[in-house]
């Protein structure tokens, strides 16, 4: 398949909300690489992120992933995958994720620990950890996990700069990886990150 074909494909995507309508015949054809959804608040990249997850079903259309429905294990999304961890020391969760994906890199996971200076955190209980680092902790395992879509949702949410630039280099670095699509949902580009689609999602509010 050449580069540019798309790889993540969303068709004519509808969603209600009980009062009103989220999406709208929403169509977005993604190529392997990083790609962004960008909103203000409120308008909607968190669903978005949930109809990719499969956590929220669209009311009509598909999301395709390598020309097949989406399937929950080809997706990591930390807000899902790191759901009632709390009690679990890092480095075992990490050692979960590992043990179900088949494309789990290890020295990424080094280089993430080194890059986010987890290293003193990673034998903790998350629930020991301040917001930054348990965010860094899931973003290790995401960049690492070599999932085919994988989820970042309010990237600088909680770090400090120079994890914030971490995570834009890893990122751009996890994003050549073929047949890998990162999706990212944030106010605006980050900066150095090579954006192979952007998806603008009008303000409601
Ligand atoms: N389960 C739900 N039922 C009804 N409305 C919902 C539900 N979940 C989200 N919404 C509404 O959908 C809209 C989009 O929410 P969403 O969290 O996706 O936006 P967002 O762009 O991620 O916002 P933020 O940047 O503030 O996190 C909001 O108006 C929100 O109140």
């Amino acid at each position: 398949m050449p580069a540019s074909e798309p790889l993540l494909v969303l068709e004519q995507i509808e969603l209600r909300w009980p009062h009103s309508p989220m999406f709208a015949a929403l169509d977005w054809r993604v190529p392997a690489g990083a790609a962004l959804v960008q909103g203000g608040p409120g308008s909607g990249k968190t669903t978005l992120l949930r109809l990719l997850a499969g956590t929220a079903a669209p009311t009509r259309g598909q999301v395709l992933l390598h020309g097949a429905p989406v399937q929950p294990a080809q997706v990591f999304w930390p807000e899902r995958d790191a759901a009632g961890t709390e009690q679990m020391v890092v480095r075992d969760w990490w050692r979960t994720v590992a043990a179900r994906c088949p494309a789990w890199d290890p020295s990424a996971l080094e280089r993430h620990v080194a890059g986010f200076t987890l290293e003193a955190h990673q034998n903790k209980g998350f629930f020991m950890l301040s917001t930054g680092s348990r965010r860094k902790a899931w973003f290790a395992a995401a960049l690492a996990s070599g999932a085919p879509l994988t989820l970042i949702d309010e990237p600088l949410a909680g770090l400090d700069l120079a994890s914030r630039r971490y995570l834009s280099a890893a990122i751009a670095d996890a994003a050549q990886q073929a047949g890998r699509v990162i999706v990212v949902a944030h106010d605006a580009p980050l900066a150095d990150v090579p954006w192979t689609a952007l998806l603008a999602l009008p303000d409601r509010e």
